[in-house]
């Protein structure tokens, strides 16, 4: 353990939040890009031990307060739900002189109790700093969890999987709200940034899955848990997690094959040679058998259907004051709603809340699931609460509607004479990709209730993508606002 400077939880004066915010401006996971902000506080979380020679001569980890100056002052969340104080893990690696090598993720230099002068760098982009975290979860193996007093950090570990302490740790290149690190090709760290106090649903819902033996998600191979010294709240920080070396990320491939059929669109989707049937038919399967695992360790509950069509018109109501052209299909869009009203009580269970082809990986030995934190924008209650199944089903048919979308935008530029011809073939890849995910999903017939309850899951996440487009790629808002069109005009 290194000499790192006491004490090591509590509000940290002598950093200057500036130096704070200017590094969380130019971060990719930092979620509050283009809303005004500032840092309120900078509370220090403890130091990781395990740090050696050679490396910084601390890691201490932080939770950065930021408060949004566009809600009320005194208000919790504004109009459109978004929050007035959010909480971001900044884990730090401190050097006493400069290193080139992290450039990249160099955040400051400041006058450090006990340390002196010091460069701080991002630590999840320093191999050495990541290093002190993987020696920690090594250490924990034997006991299950191995706790630092002095911080109040706690390692823990499941059985069975076994770590190598000297991997190299490196920087997963696709980091998006999260970051993660790579402990060579065996395990993988997921650093949540945005944090609630409470049971994280990625990790709580991977331990079940992963102590079911589910083979449909990477196996948890351990996590770390924050205990605040007053309040006795715990925070989950990270998450240690079988890396899958073999996997492809199923929006590529699902992109992949939509090329493969526009490249020659005299040939049916059924025939061509890059048909995604056989693959939706086993990504069904998959779901099928996450969803039966929730359901058999968290249970079920119930769900009154009145209630859900009332909460599907509200979220409309939210969204259409965010995306404008959703006024014209309000009615067509109320009505497909309402048609679930008289469904009486719902079964609802413990879901994945955001599933869509970007969350799917496929591995030399199936598909796996992964990302179960729910969907970004809701609060931690409201994405651990149980809800219908069919609401991961609609976000995997949306998202096979939008790969062939996707690939007309750029495909048009260059051949803007076929399109027509591509449409046909595009609905036709969508439709048996639909198709065959549901019939391996349901193992059979879909009943009219059901058909009708999937109808409006489909249409409330067309609704809330035409949102979620309008912030983060306002280019693309055409894609679920044409598939918002088609449910009002049915
Ligand atoms: N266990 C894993 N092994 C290999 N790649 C993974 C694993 N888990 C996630 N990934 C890849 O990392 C990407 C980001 O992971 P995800 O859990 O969705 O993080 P975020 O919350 O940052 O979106 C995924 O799209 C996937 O391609
Ligand atoms: O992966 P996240 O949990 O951050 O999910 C958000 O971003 C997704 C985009 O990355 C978004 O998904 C939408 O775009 C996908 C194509 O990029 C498409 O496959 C999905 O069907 C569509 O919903 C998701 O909605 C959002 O919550």
């Amino acid at each position: 353990m290194s000499d790192a400077p006491a004490p090591f939880t509590g509000p940290v004066d002598h950093v200057d939040p500036a130096v704070i915010a200017d590094y969380l401006g130019r971060t990719r996971w930092f979620g509050g890009k283009g809303r005004p902000f500032e840092v309120s506080q900078v509370y220090r979380i403890g130091h990781v031990p395990g740090t050696a020679e050679g490396g910084p001569v601390a890691v201490l980890n932080h939770l950065v307060e930021l408060t949004y100056a566009d809600v009320p002052a005194g208000a919790a969340e504004g109009e459109d739900g978004e929050q007035a104080v959010e909480v971001y893990q900044v884990p730090l690696a401190f050097y006493t002189d400069a290193e080139s090598r992290l450039e990249h993720a160099f955040i400051g230099w400041w006058e450090e109790p006990g340390l002196g002068w010091v460069h701080v760098y991002d630590a999840v982009h320093d191999r050495e700093a990541m290093a002190a975290w993987q020696r920690t979860f090594f250490d924990a193996y034997e006991t299950g969890e191995a706790h630092d007093a002095a911080s109040g950090l706690t390692f823990r570990r499941l059985p069975g999987y076994e770590i190598d302490p000297d991997a190299r740790a490196s920087l997963f290149s696709g980091e998006q709200s999260n970051s993660t690190v790579m402990f060579g090709e065996d395990a993988i760290l997921k650093v949540f940034r945005k944090l609630t106090p409470g049971r994280n649903p990625d990790i709580e819902i991977h331990e079940v899955l992963t102590r079911a033996g589910c083979a449909n998600v990477a196996a948890l191979y351990g996590w770390i848990d924050w205990t605040h010294p007053r309040t006795g709240e715990i925070w989950q920080l990270s998450m240690l997690q079988q890396f899958l070396r073999t996997a492809s990320d199923g929006w590529d491939l699902a992109l992949n094959s939509v090329r493969t059929l526009f490249s020659d669109p005299e040939t049916r989707a059924s025939a061509s040679g890059g048909d995604f049937a056989g693959e939706a038919t086993r990504l069904g399967e998959a779901l099928r058998e996450v969803h039966d695992t929730l359901a058999e360790h968290f249970g079920t509950s119930e769900k009154d259907a009145g209630a859900l069509a009332a909460l599907m018109g509200r979220r409309l109501g939210a969204a259409a004051a965010v995306v404008p052209a959703l006024e014209e299909h309000r009615e067509g869009l109320l009505r497909t709603f309402g048609a679930v009203a008289d469904q009486g009580l719902l079964t609802t269970q413990r879901v994945h809340g955001d599933l869509h082809l970007g969350q799917t990986l496929r591995t030399s030995l199936g598909w796996k699931i992964v990302d179960f934190e729910g969907e970004p924008a809701k609060t931690l209650a409201e994405r651990v609460l149980p809800d219908s199944p069919w609401r991961d089903v609609a976000g995997m048919l949306r998202s096979f509607d939008y790969a062939p979308r996707v690939v007309e935008r750029t495909w048009s530029e260059d051949d803007p004479e076929g399109t027509e011809a591509r449409q046909a073939r595009a609905a036709e890849w969508a439709n048996r990709a639909k198709n065959h995910f549901l019939v391996a999903y349901t193992g059979g017939e879909v009943t009219e209730a059901q058909r009708t309850l999937l109808d409006a899951y489909v249409a409330d996440k067309a609704v809330y993508e035409t949102v979620y487009e309008t912030r983060n790629r306002p280019t693309w808002v055409d894609i679920p606002l044409q598939a918002v069109a088609e449910i009002g005009e049915s």
